[in-house]
């Protein structure tokens, strides 16, 4: 099996340079639509796809994504190690607009999207202890650092739903419970790679304080944006060197990424409805058939 690299891209990253043979392909999932076609190529010999997480143009809310044909889109493709780029607000001085932050944990405060492949007629769980690939998390650290980028390793991410930013007290809140940054997509988009077993990594581009700090009130999405723009170099630096860093063959993840679901389907064999087996064949194939 060989490797390839998905880049899922977030808010003020709707394309890749330097992408050899680049072709945009429509892909058709079980799930539905992607949010949009996916970038198709090669780097430095490393296949690669890209898929704008909003669509380009900036169609889809967070709560409006199709997370599910999202990720069954990449597994369609190959994707074994998914490296997403978002933008977050910090909740850590330290932490500043500009910096990136490899994110490792995450709590889910989402509420209002489809969290998994699996339900009726195929039950499974997957544990998401350990969310995101250790191995791929130290990839994107390496290329960050190889960027220049200030960039801090490990943090934790509060998805939230959106799509209106928190209140001051929300803010505060996630303050105290240890949070470092906060988002509205990440989830359930980890989750349901480990369901696919796909690795994946977070790398979060930190563009506020959201509401807490005292100092920056609250948040302005025109800051945002020019954050964004500043930065979308640091993120296209960082894409670009990630070929070089997995170039090397296929090799199990250490981790298990690509074995979550290994014992993980509970439904007995004799009692799977036979539709949704069929809609799992992508993500769920290979513990699925046979
Ligand atoms: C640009 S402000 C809020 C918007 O940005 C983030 O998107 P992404 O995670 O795809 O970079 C955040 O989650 C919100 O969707
Ligand atoms: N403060 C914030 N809250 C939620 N999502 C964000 N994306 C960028 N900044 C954010």
């Amino acid at each position: 099996m060989q490797r390839m690299i998905g880049v899922m891209g977030g808010s003020g990253v709707y394309e890749i340079d330097g992408l050899e043979q680049a072709t945009w392909q429509e892909i058709d999932t079980p799930w539905g639509a992607p949010s949009d076609a996916v970038l198709t190529g090669t780097l430095e010999g490393v296949k690669m796809a890209f898929l704008p997480r909003h669509g380009r143009g900036h169609v889809q809310s967070p709560s409006t994504v199709n997370y599910r044909a999202n990720i069954d889109a990449m597994k369609q493709l190959g994707v074994t190690d998914l490296v997403s780029v978002s933008a977050v607000g910090s909740f850590r001085e330290e932490m500043a607009p500009g910096d990136f932050v490899i994110v490792d944990q995450f709590i889910d405060r989402t509420f209002a999207r489809e969290k998994s492949f699996f339900g009726t007629g195929c039950v499974a769980h997957v544990s998401v202890a350990h969310p995101v690939c250790e191995r791929l998390s130290g990839l994107a650290y390496e290329a960050a650092r190889a960027t220049g980028v200030a960039v801090h390793k490990g943090g934790t991410y509060l998805a939230m739903e959106g799509p209106q930013f928190s209140s001051m007290a929300e803010s505060k809140l996630y303050r105290e419970w240890g949070c470092d940054v906060i988002g509205m997509t990440n989830m359930p988009e980890a989750k349901l790679a480990r369901e696919a077993e796909i690795c994946y990594a977070s790398v979060a581009m930190v563009t506020d304080y959201d509401s807490w700090h005292p100092d920056h009130g609250a948040v302005d999405i025109t800051a945002i944006f020019a954050t964004l723009k500043a930065n979308t170099h640091h993120a296209k630096a960082l894409v670009a060197a990630l070929p070089a860093l997995l170039s090397e063959a296929y090799a199990p993840c250490e981790h298990g990424c690509d074995r979550a679901l290994e014992f993980a389907i509970m439904t007995a064999p004799d009692r799977r409805d036979p539709a949704v087996i069929e809609k799992l064949s992508t993500v769920a194939g290979r513990v699925l058939k046979g």
